[in-house]
């Protein structure tokens, strides 16, 4: 303790040497100009260099500032004793900050640099268009010289790659939607549905899965090979078979906002444009029922890409009709099907990148080919009735079925036969949630009447009764109206597609794959 007090009073010793030998030889006018002289000689002999990273730069806010923050947050929960806490609009998380002054030490590929956040009081208002805060804040990034190339070319690349991700996590997902004449409007989206929860069969939805990711880590693919990082799905199939579900699970596993693209209220090309441009990165694009959006079916078929004519109602009833011109602009009157492919396809879907466009239908015999064609959407998932591995997974998610029920041999003998869809069967099991047993019961006995009237249905089809089967073929189009050969006519279609347990999941483009 004694040698430390020594340290103490000769530095301090000195520094009053220096002081005195300052006021003494320099006069007062010049004592300044000494001083930065003099710190300019210690920089310039000193082994580090030191970056100010400010948090508003002008005007604008500096995004590397709050990268920095973010990142910083990650370790500083763990190392820091005085932190300041934060917790963002739409953020269900809590974020760390360093507080005034305090330093962190940070190692990147074997070097080490270190962060200090600096906050001081802003001297009076300076004229700006916006107000500033009072306090001037910012980080001052210390590193040695010789690895000041690794820090301006990799590092600070890696801090805002790595603040995005936390981001990401940190932030809920936020679900978008547009309205006539407004840009985007969100909402946080907190939809509990994930692929854990979603009903179909284990190896589709694994094969879904994987696609997602692949997508989402395919980067360097996409820059490789000259491709737009984009990707399509549409997925068909009867309502209440989990479409909007899966784009739900979709946006959830990947972590990206959803733009839910409402047609009916965009009334031209350059409309269609401008919200395309104003999406975000990492985001999910939806246009759902795309066949009740845009009258695909009116269009002369003059060949795709140009001259098609396309008509859509607006949402007050009237019919627009346009001749498309080349490359889809309509002349600014009305929204075309070559405009809406431009959004999905052309060179403005490339503004912006890792983004995924979902359409969804009902009825997918009466989209245009020109949506259906190779590469258009890159794969098309048929979500359809509920099936046995599907059952079991409700059964789950209602019931906490994890091990066999007993009457599960019942369960797979009518499942197949009865064609309903998860949303009626999840309608069954909630019902009776309460009681597990009832609730199975129950299920059978239902499934087993609607099997027993689906037989009953087919076989006086084949025996050529048109009564029954109108009286049929209508109440399925009101309830759920799958096509019998909709997946036949497709795979008649499709380059390479699949067909199991009733979910038809067909690749387009297998190099993603
Ligand atoms: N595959 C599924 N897995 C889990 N739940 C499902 C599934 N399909 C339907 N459901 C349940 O049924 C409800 C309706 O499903 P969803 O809205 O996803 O169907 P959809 O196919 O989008 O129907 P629509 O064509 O009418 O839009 C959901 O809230 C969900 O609870
Ligand atoms: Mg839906």
């Amino acid at each position: 303790m004694k040698d430390v007090w020594t340290t103490m009073a000769s530095i301090m010793g000195v520094w009053a040497f220096f002081q005195t030998l300052l006021h003494t030889v320099f006069p007062p006018e010049l004592r300044f100009a000494a001083l930065k002289f003099l710190h300019r000689l210690t920089t310039y002999f000193s082994s580090y260099c030191y970056y100010d990273i400010t948090e508003v730069d002008g005007v604008n806010t500096n995004e590397l500032y709050n990268a920095v923050q973010l990142y910083l947050s990650s370790f500083a929960s763990i190392s820091g004793t005085r932190l300041s806490l934060t917790r963002g609009l739409n953020s269900s998380a809590i974020t760390f900050g360093l507080s005034n002054n305090d330093r962190l030490i940070d190692f990147y590929k074997g070097i080490t640099v270190e962060w200090e956040h600096i906050v001081t009081q802003r001297q009076g208002q300076t004229f700006s268009w916006r107000p500033l805060p009072d306090e001037k804040r910012g980080f001052t990034l210390r590193v040695r010289k010789n690895n000041k190339h690794l820090v301006l070319n990799s590092y600070l690349d890696f801090v805002m790659e790595k603040a995005n991700g936390l981001r990401r996590r940190s932030q809920d997902r936020l679900l978008y939607t547009n309205s006539r004449g407004h840009p985007w409007e969100s909402v946080p989206f907190k939809h509990p549905s994930t692929f854990d929860t979603l009903a179909m069969d284990p190896l589709k939805k694994a094969e879904i899965m994987a696609d997602l990711r692949d997508f989402a880590d395919g980067k360097i693919f996409y820059q490789k090979t000259g491709r737009a990082w984009k990707r399509g799905y549409l997925l068909y199939g009867p309502p209440g078979t989990g479409k909007s579900s899966m784009i739900a699970a979709m946006a959830n596993y990947l972590g990206y906002d959803i733009y839910d693209l409402e047609l009916s209220e965009v009334n031209t090309n350059s409309e269609l444009r401008k919200l395309l441009m104003k999406t975000s990165s990492k985001s999910i694009i939806v246009i759902e029922d795309i066949d009740c959006s845009i009258n695909l079916t009116n269009r002369n078929r003059n060949g795709y890409g140009g001259g098609n004519t396309c008509t859509r109602s607006n949402s007050y009833g009237v019919s627009a009709s346009t001749p498309a011109a080349n490359g889809g602009d309509d002349g600014g009157n009305t929204i075309t099907l070559s405009g809406l492919l431009n959004f999905t396809d052309g060179l403005w879907s490339c503004c912006g990148s890792e983004r995924i466009f979902v359409f969804t239908t009902n009825h997918i015999e009466k989209l245009d080919p020109a949506l259906l064609r190779s590469g258009r959407m890159d794969m098309h998932i048929n979500m359809s009735y509920c099936n046995f591995p599907a059952l079991k997974i409700l059964l789950r998610n209602y019931l906490g079925y994890d091990e066999e029920c007993d009457l599960e041999k019942e369960l797979e003998e009518f499942v197949g036969a009865a064609e309903m869809t998860p949303a009626d069967i999840s309608e069954v099991l909630i019902k009776h949630r309460r009681d597990k047993n009832k609730a199975v019961g129950e299920l059978v006995e239902v499934l087993k009447l609607t099997a027993d009237e689906r037989k009953r249905v087919k076989s006086t089809v084949g025996n050529g009764s048109h009564e029954v089967e109108d009286e049929e073929q209508e109440k399925r189009a009101l309830d759920s109206p799958k096509e019998e050969n909709e997946n036949d006519e497709l795979q008649e279609n499709c380059h390479d597609c699949e067909e199991k347990d009733g979910y038809h999941v067909e690749h387009e483009d297998e190099e993603i794959k």
